[in-house]
C-alpha cells in the first residue's frame, strides 16, 4: 500500500534485502540515473564512530549498532529525494519498517539462494553477522530474514544479472509505479 500524502516522485527509494545483494552497489548506481543524492546507512554508521561495521560489532556489541542503526534509518527516511540503502538487518526493526514504509518508496532486491552463494567470499571479512557461522547456518538465517523483507512496495529479482541491469530495472520498476500513482 502506497502512502499517498505527497507526490509519490519526492519520496526517498529504500533498498532492503539480505546482506551482499548489491543494496550499496545498486544504490551508487541507481543515485547517478536518477541524479539523487545516496545515504548508505552502514557508511553514515561507520563515519560517526570511525571504524569498519565489523570493529563497531566487536568493540561496542551489536544492539548499540542496531539501536545507532534504528536511529539513523528513521531520521534520514524522513527526508526527501534520496536513495537510501539500509543495512540486510535494519528491517528487523518494527518502528524501522513502518519509518520506511510510510515515508519512502521501499524496494526488495530479491537473490535467489545459490546465486547469492556465490557471493559469500566476498562478504565473509566484512559482515560480522556472517562470521563463525556454518553455510547451513547461514542459510538458515536468510530464509528467516526472508520474513522480514516481506514488507515492501517493489521487488526486483536480482539472479546473475549486472549491477547495473538490476539498476535500469529498478528505474523501469519505479517509472511504473510512478505513472500508475501520479
Ligand atoms: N549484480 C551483481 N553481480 C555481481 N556482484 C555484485 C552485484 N551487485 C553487487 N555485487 C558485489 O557483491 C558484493 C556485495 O555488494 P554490496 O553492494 O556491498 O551489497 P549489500 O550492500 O547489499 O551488502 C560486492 O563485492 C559487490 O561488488
Ligand atoms: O544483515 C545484517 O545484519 C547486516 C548487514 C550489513 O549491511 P549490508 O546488508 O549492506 O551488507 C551491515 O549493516 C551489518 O554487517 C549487519
Ligand atoms: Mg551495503
Amino acid at each position: 500500500m502506497i502512502n499517498r500524502d505527497m507526490d509519490i516522485r519526492e519520496k526517498s527509494i529504500v533498498l532492503i534485502g539480505f546482506m551482499g545483494v548489491g543494496k550499496t552497489t545498486v544504490g551508487q548506481l541507481l543515485a547517478q540515473k536518477l541524479n539523487r543524492s545516496l545515504v548508505d546507512i552502514d557508511q553514515v554508521i561507520e563515519n560517526d564512530f570511525g571504524m569498519p561495521t565489523t570493529e563497531i560489532f566487536n568493540k561496542y556489541g551489536e544492539s548499540t549498532f542496531r539501536k545507532y542503526e534504528k536511529e539513523t534509518v528513521i531520521s534520514y527516511c524522513k527526508q526527501k529525494w534520496k536513495i537510501i540503502s539500509v543495512g540486510g538487518g535494519a528491517f528487523l526493526n518494527e518502528e524501522v519498517r513502518k519509518a520506511c514504509l510510510s515515508n519512502c518508496l521501499v524496494v526488495y532486491l530479491d537473490i535467489p539462494w545459490e546465486e547469492w552463494k556465490k557471493r559469500l567470499h566476498m562478504l565473509i571479512d566484512s559482515r560480522p553477522v556472517l562470521q563463525g557461522r556454518t553455510l547451513d547456518e547461514i542459510r538458515k538465517l536468510f530464509d528467516e530474514r526472508q520474513k522480514i523483507y516481506a514488507t515492501h512496495h517493489l521487488k526486483v529479482t536480482i539472479d546473475a544479472k549486472s549491477a547495473a541491469e538490476v539498476a535500469d530495472d529498478i528505474v523501469d520498476c519505479l517509472q511504473s509505479a510512478w505513472k500508475i500513482h501520479p
